[in-house]
């Protein structure tokens, strides 16, 4: 389970987080809704240990992102903002370098590796260098990197940008097989179809805070609306910002 207990953080003079409370369970998708600056990145990069809180705390499985950024991210596969690629290494030797990053070594290692390249359908891929690589087959890397430690938690951040429509639905399968195995998935996004297609809990952010949170369903009660597009744009009070 994550658990984000009242995060605040500021930048200067912008508050990007407000006191943001929320859990995201194992077994379950939860999408981070919220419109452009709403403070999604900067929450998960928070729970993935690369930015300090300046008070409140983000725990994985009970261990502290802040305090204990390696322990933490042991649990963790991070689908990140901007995934970098390494150009030169070919797409194996990528993800057996992130498999090594998370301990696994030797024939460990190599088996993890040729389980993610199959389950992700990438083998043609595999011993090529990534420069050059399309969006959609960038996030294929990106994933395999996020997954190849069968971590029991993951974390997305805007995952389907860029991607075509048959990129997006390998993604989209992929994570609710992982939902199957039990895993806690965490996305971000401001795409409302992505989040009422996958999401079993959405978490409604707006300007650092928590606007509302709930199943889709829940949400489009407790505003009275039959869409969620209706429900969403009640909660957040605009659809600025917000893609259908
Ligand atoms: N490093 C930084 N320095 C200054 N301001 C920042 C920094 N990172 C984020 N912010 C500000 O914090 C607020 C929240 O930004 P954040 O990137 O978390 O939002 P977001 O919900 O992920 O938005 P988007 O959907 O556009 O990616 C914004 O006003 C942003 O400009």
């Amino acid at each position: 389970m994550i658990n984000v207990d009242a995060l605040t953080k500021t930048f200067k003079n912008v508050q990007a987080l407000d006191s943001l409370s929320f859990q995201a369970k194992d077994g379950e998708i939860t999408g981070l809704l919220g419109p452009n600056g709403a403070g999604k990145t900067t929450c998960l990069r928070i729970i993935y240990g690369l930015l300090q809180a300046d008070t409140g705390k983000a725990e994985i499985e009970g261990v502290d992102a802040n305090q204990n950024p390696i322990g933490a991210r042991r649990n963790l596969g991070i689908f990140p903002d901007k995934f970098g690629l390494y150009e030169r290494l070919t797409v194996r030797e990528q993800v057996a370098y992130f498999a090594g990053l998370h301990g696994l070594k030797s024939t460990e290692q190599r088996q993890a590796v040729e389980k993610v390249i199959e389950t992700l359908d990438i083998k043609e891929l595999a011993d090529r260098r990534t420069a050059g690589f399309s969006q959609g087959q960038r996030m294929k890397v990106a994933l395999a990197q996020a997954l190849v430690h069968s971590p029991k938690h993951l974390i997305l951040d805007e995952p389907s940008r860029g991607l075509d429509v048959m990129s997006t639905r390998i993604l989209r399968d992929v994570l609710r097989e992982q939902r199957a195995q039990g895993t806690c998935i965490l996305f971000s996004s401001h795409v409302m179809q992505e989040v009422a297609a996958l999401c079993d809990r959405v978490v409604v952010m707006a300007k650092g805070k928590v606007a509302a949170e709930g199943t889709p369903q829940e949400l489009c009660d407790m505003t009275g609306e039959q869409q969620l597009e209706d429900a969403f744009v009640k909660i957040i009070g605009t659809d600025e910002g917000i893609a259908a």
